[in-house]
């Protein structure tokens, strides 16, 4: 099976001469279609990065990004854009929602963009935000919701329409556990249902929710738990 993402060999040097920063090294990472990875390692190792350059919203300086088959290099950029509409759901550590748009808005504009109907696109954005819970808040603007309800509409904006690839910078970051642990369970069961998923997390229980966490040190892969027994089922009936 194609995997959904796959990274082959990515570098990405931020600047350039004495002052470069090699923020990822000759990285090669899979995800499988209903594969969650979780990607862990210290401040400054390079995971920001990772999530950006595989939702090509950053360019690798060497080596490939492949997307469902579609490898991101010499796409023009109006191909790429349309790429990571379809295709990448991304969830920000800011989570960049627009202020002056409500909730079911914010969460449609994605659909939209791609010339989704506005009334289909705001139906997409109902079920969606009802998937995380937050079915009676369609109308609610940002600043008339709890930080845990602004993150889940996050969520729902990444998760709206049929997008295979689920990218999560911190998602549970300033959340309460319990808020954070419904977030993880969310991205699972979008990965159940066939999509695949990186999560970047300090927490190592919400690593758990995983399949595999791979760790990241100065921009390189060094270790990834494939062949870890799965534990979601354990996590699953005991929760
Ligand atoms: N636009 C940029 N220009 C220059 N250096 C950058 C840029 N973005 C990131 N870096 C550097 O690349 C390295 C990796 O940064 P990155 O944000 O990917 O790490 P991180 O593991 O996500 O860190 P954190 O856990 O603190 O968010 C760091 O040394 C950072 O300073």
């Amino acid at each position: 099976m194609t995997p959904v993402l796959e990274l082959r060999g990515v570098s990405r040097v931020h600047g350039s001469g004495p002052t470069a920063v090699h923020a990822l090294r000759e990285v090669d990472l899979a995800v499988e279609a209903g594969e969650l990875v979780a990607v862990m390692g210290p401040s400054g190792s390079g995971k920001s990065t990772l999530l950006n350059v595989a939702g090509g919203l950053d360019a690798a300086t060497s080596g490939d990004v492949v997307v469902e088959g579609t490898t991101m290099r010499g796409q023009p950029a109006a191909a790429l854009a349309a790429l990571r509409r379809r295709a990448i759901g991304y969830v920000f550590q800011d989570l960049n929602l627009l202020p002056a748009l409500t909730a079911a808005e914010n969460v449609a504009l994605p659909r939209e963009l791609d010339g989704i109907r506005s009334r289909t696109a705001l139906a997409e954005a109902a079920a969606a935000l009802a998937e995380v819970d937050l079915a009676g808040y369609a109308n609610s603007f940002p600043d008339q919701m709890s930080g845990g309800q602004r993150q889940r509409v996050a969520i729902a904006r990444a998760l709206i329409g049929p997008r295979r690839l689920v990218l999560a910078d911190e998602p549970t970051g300033a959340l309460d556990s319990v808020t954070g642990e419904a977030i993880l369970k969310l991205l699972r069961a979008r990965c159940d249902a066939g999509a695949a998923g990186i999560v970047v997390t300090h927490d190592a229980r919400m690593a758990g929710w995983a399949d595999r966490i791979v760790t990241l040190r100065d921009g390189a892969l060094v270790s990834d738990g494939t062949g870890v027994p799965r534990s979601r089922s354990t996590l699953r009936t005991s929760s």
